[in-house]
């Protein structure tokens, strides 16, 4: 296994289990998002704030071009799957692993998570967050070589469900 990389919605639980995979298999773990910020100087609440959207699925499409090939564990923000160069990008990367999680169990999961603000969250009533995920389902879909649902697993439930996933697949 050289690398599984994670997409999937918004507090699907991606930079949390990517973090324990890592950690459980003692290899690299990078964030997309962390690195944006990095870049950026800025979170990325500020970044929406100054710059836009656009400005920031270009940083997160030119982040993602330098960590596809990447060995060990890559967790991707939630948008990822919106850019179609994005996408065929994923469709290359082998492991590719949707985190599915019920959209109303995300919101009340990043609503409960203090460390991260979520721009596209802010403002949007539960329906729209239903909607924002069911417009990507279909994107998350089409890049995943398998798919795990978070709703109701334990991030170490989850981390346990790839780990067995890896192992049959490299058996
Ligand atoms: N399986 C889970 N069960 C309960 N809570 C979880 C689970 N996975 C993640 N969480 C919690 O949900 C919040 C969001 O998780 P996390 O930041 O890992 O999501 P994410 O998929 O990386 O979201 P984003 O796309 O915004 O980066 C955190 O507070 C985390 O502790
Ligand atoms: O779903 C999204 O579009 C986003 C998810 C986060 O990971 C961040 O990349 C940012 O807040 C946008
Ligand atoms: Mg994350």
């Amino acid at each position: 296994m050289k690398q599984v990389l994670l997409i999937g919605f918004m507090g699907a639980g991606k930079s949390t289990v990517g973090k324990m995979l890592a950690k459980q298999l003692q290899v690299d773990f990078v964030d997309s998002d962390e690195v944006i910020v990095e870049k950026a100087g800025m979170t990325i609440a500020e970044f929406f704030e100054k710059n836009g959207e656009a400005a920031f699925r270009q940083l997160e499409t030119d982040t993602l071009k330098e960590l596809a090939s990447k060995p060990g564990i890559i967790a991707t923000g939630g948008g990822i799957v919106t850019g179609e160069g994005n996408r065929e990008a994923l469709k290359q990367v082998h492991n590719v692993v949707f985190l599915k999680a019920d959209p109303l169990v995300s919101l009340d999961r990043i609503m409960n998570d203090e460390h991260v603000i979520r721009p596209l969250v802010l403002e949007k009533s539960s329906d729209e967050i239903v909607e924002l995920f069911t417009g990507r389902l279909k994107l998350y879909e089409e890049c995943a070589d398998w798919v795990v649902d978070t709703s109701v697993l334990s991030p170490q439930e989850v981390c346990d469900s790839i780990l067995n996933q890896i192992v049959i697949k490299n058996s």
